[in-house]
């Protein structure tokens, strides 16, 4: 009763009293939702983690764009405060907050796209590993959500370590029966937008004509650019590829050293793309990390044809069950995953050695679940 009774106060200003009501008997339709979506295709998007330095910024970004009729905002600590914030720009997609675990469930029915970039993020002198210990548990517990409420709908996980949280996640899936692998995607983007901004340093040219494959994982060595693939085609010599490869491996350190103990890359990773193609700002033009991806994965949803992005999934490109790679999205998420390509001796010598630590990443996650 008192659950309810907060739950109400929380989002009453942002609700008729009818619905107050059906949000009792455990149903809430908004009369705004339909004219939301106006015939025209509307996702329903949770993210988990919404009150974080991610979580605002890709809140921000998913309330202006115009392929979400409904997101939910969940956190453990203030997301009614966000909730509020959002829900007063005047664009289409309604905007419900969630607090805390009791309100997990509700966050998560019904939804279509499921962004998590909930958990703690990284200290100068951290690894991404060092975070697993919290992460991991928070991970499982959001994804157990996930199989009660909204099986099928296309997960993008955020919290680090992604190469051991991806993992997790699937093994939480599969106890309950539900996992699809090609719903589940790690984001991995923030790493291809780096490559490109280092890429287009170094060539002296505008980072949005250029496109880098950067595989593997996502940490130190893990994350492997494909330089030899690099759009518009173009040669570097030795010092420069040693130098991208270390920029672009090293590139979340770089920011949680710049931040000095303040948290890690947060702007970058969410960035003003929400809007690729439907730009309500097209001189914003290039986009970053977890707006455009999961713009990327609503026009897949869609049914929009040659949405391709790179992202770490379950994957038969190597050996290993999770590998990050270019994938094709669609309306079953990823559709299809797309073969490494031709590789360079460089970049073979790199595999290897992302494999090995990949390989560590990924067992460390499924031994969390199935111990
Ligand atoms: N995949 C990638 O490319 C990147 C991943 N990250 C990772 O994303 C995560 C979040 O980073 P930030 O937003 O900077 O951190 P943050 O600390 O600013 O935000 C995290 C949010 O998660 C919330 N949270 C904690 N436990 C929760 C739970 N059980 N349920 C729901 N929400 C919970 C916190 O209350 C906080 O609001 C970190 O693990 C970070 O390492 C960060 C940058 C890039
Ligand atoms: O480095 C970190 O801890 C956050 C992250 O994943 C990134 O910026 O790539």
């Amino acid at each position: 009763m008192e659950e309810a009774a907060h739950r109400i106060a929380m989002i009453s200003s942002h609700l008729h009293p009818s619905d107050i009501q059906q949000m009792e008997r455990g149903s809430v339709v908004r009369r705004s939702d339909c004219r939301a979506k106006g015939g025209a295709p509307g996702f329903k998007v949770a993210i988990l983690g919404a009150a974080g330095g991610i979580g605002q910024s890709l809140s921000l970004l998913l309330k202006m764009n115009p392929l979400v009729s409904v997101l939910h905002l969940y956190d453990v600590v203030n997301a009614p405060g966000v909730t509020a914030d959002i829900s007063h720009m005047d664009t289409a997609a309604v905007v419900r907050g969630f607090l805390g675990q009791p309100q997990l469930d509700s966050a998560l029915t019904g939804m279509d796209l499921v962004i998590i970039p909930a958990g703690v993020p990284r200290k100068p002198g951290m690894s991404r590993d060092d975070l697993f210990n919290i992460n991991a548990g928070i991970v499982k517990t959001l994804c157990e959500g996930i199989t009660r409420c909204c099986p099928h709908a296309v997960v993008n996980l955020i919290s680090n370590p992604v190469n051991s949280t991806i993992p997790i996640a699937a093994e939480v899936f599969k106890k309950a029966g539900t996992f699809d692998p090609k719903m589940l995607l790690g984001v991995t983007k923030l790493d291809v937008v780096r490559a490109n901004t280092f890429v287009a340093e170094v060539l002296g040219i505008d980072p949005r004509e250029v496109e880098v494959p950067v595989v593997g994982g996502h940490a130190g060595v893990t994350i492997l650019p494909l330089l030899s693939q690099v759009k518009p085609p173009c040669s570097f010599t030795s010092e420069e590829i040693n130098y991208l490869t270390d920029r672009i491996q090293n590139g979340g350190t770089e920011v949680v050293e710049a931040k000095a103990g303040a948290g890690s890359a947060t702007l970058s990773m969410v960035g003003p793309t929400a809007f690729q193609n439907i730009c309500f700002f097209p001189h914003i033009g290039q986009a970053f990390a977890a707006a455009k991806f999961a713009d990327a994965c609503l026009r897949g949803l869609r049914g929009d044809a040659g949405i391709v992005e790179c992202a770490f999934v379950a994957s038969q490109v190597t050996e290993l069950p999770f590998f990050a790679s270019k994938v094709r999205l669609g309306r079953g998420g990823a559709e299809e995953i797309l073969p490494l390509g031709l590789l360079n001796e460089y970049e073979r010598a790199g595999l290897e050695k992302a494999k090995k630590e990949l390989s560590e990443s990924i067992k460390k996650g499924v031994t969390f679940i199935t111990k």
